[in-house]
């Protein structure tokens, strides 16, 4: 019998906020899984150049024998780039999210990427997923969802796995010191979502409903942290307005 092959799933617009709405927390279910490919795109600056630029550094830094991580994979956009940054066949690639709604459609994308190297993917809690021997593990705007007080274990934990050698890649949205800073770049990052067809009322009520749930730190923050559970070297590689992506690195 020949195997069916996967079709690819139709590409559907972000209207989740367009029309008032109770507010509620934002929750990763199978209304926002469906429209996730439009609603990152058209909500992150900079999310387009991010994901090739993860398979240029997976290439970089990647171990024969050892083990990828892509933690909170959504439908598996940084999964995949990692997938094609990394040459060695004896290397394992491991995708996990705590959404059900997320992993099942992520394996429809898997199972579209004609590529050899297999795809593990876990419907887990990135705070207790096992990890070891890892060379590289990415958090694509994923830390920032989990509440602050766990970040610094969950990233301890990274490092520990992590190979003399590998790295993290963590891209977040950040917030600035200064009040000021932090207005103008609000300002622009809003005026992105205007200029890709966001609406005031889109704007203002997605606002609502992740203030509570995704929570932004600045980046001295970040790095001092980073620099504390057991990387050696953090660098800032991008950055638009305020979502920035950063390099942790252990040393050889
Ligand atoms: N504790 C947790 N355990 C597992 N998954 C989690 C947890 N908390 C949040 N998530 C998952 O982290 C993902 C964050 S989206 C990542 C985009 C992707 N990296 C991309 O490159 O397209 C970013 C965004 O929406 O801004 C969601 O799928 C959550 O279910
Ligand atoms: O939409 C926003 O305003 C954001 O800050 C980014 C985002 C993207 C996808 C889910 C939640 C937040």
């Amino acid at each position: 019998m020949r195997s069916k092959k996967p079709t690819p799933a139709p590409q559907m617009t972000d209207r989740l906020f367009a029309t008032e709405r109770n507010p509620e927390d934002f929750r990763f279910d199978a209304s926002v899984a469906r429209v996730f490919p439009d609603m990152i795109r058209r909500s992150v600056p900079g999310y387009t150049t991010i994901i090739p630029m993860i398979e240029v550094i997976t290439e970089q830094y990647v171990q024969p024998g050892s083990h990828c991580y892509d933690l909170g994979c959504s439908l598996g956009a940084s999964t995949l780039a990692m997938r094609h940054g990394i040459p060695h066949t004896d290397c394992t690639l491991v995708g996990v999210d705590n959404s059900s709604a997320m992993i099942e459609r992520c394996e429809h994308y898997v199972a579209l990427d004609d590529h050899e190297l297999p795809v593990t993917l876990r419907c887990e809690d990135i705070l207790t997923t096992e990890l070891s021997r890892a060379s590289v593990t990415t958090l694509n705007f994923t830390l920032q969802f989990v509440p602050p007080e766990k970040r610094k274990d969950l990233l301890a934990r990274i490092a520990d796995a992590t190979l003399p050698g590998g790295v993290l890649i963590l891209s977040e949205k950040i917030r600035f010191e200064s009040d000021s800073e932090q207005n103008t770049q609000t300002q622009l990052h809003h005026e992105f979502k205007r200029a890709n067809g966001y609406s005031d009322l889109e704007i203002s009520q997605k606002r609502a409903a992740i203030e509570n749930i995704m929570i932004p730190e600045t980046l001295n923050t970040h790095k001092q942290r980073l620099l504390d559970t057991g990387f050696n070297q953090v660098l800032v590689w991008y950055q638009c307005f305020n979502f920035v992506s950063m390099l942790a690195i252990k040393n050889s």
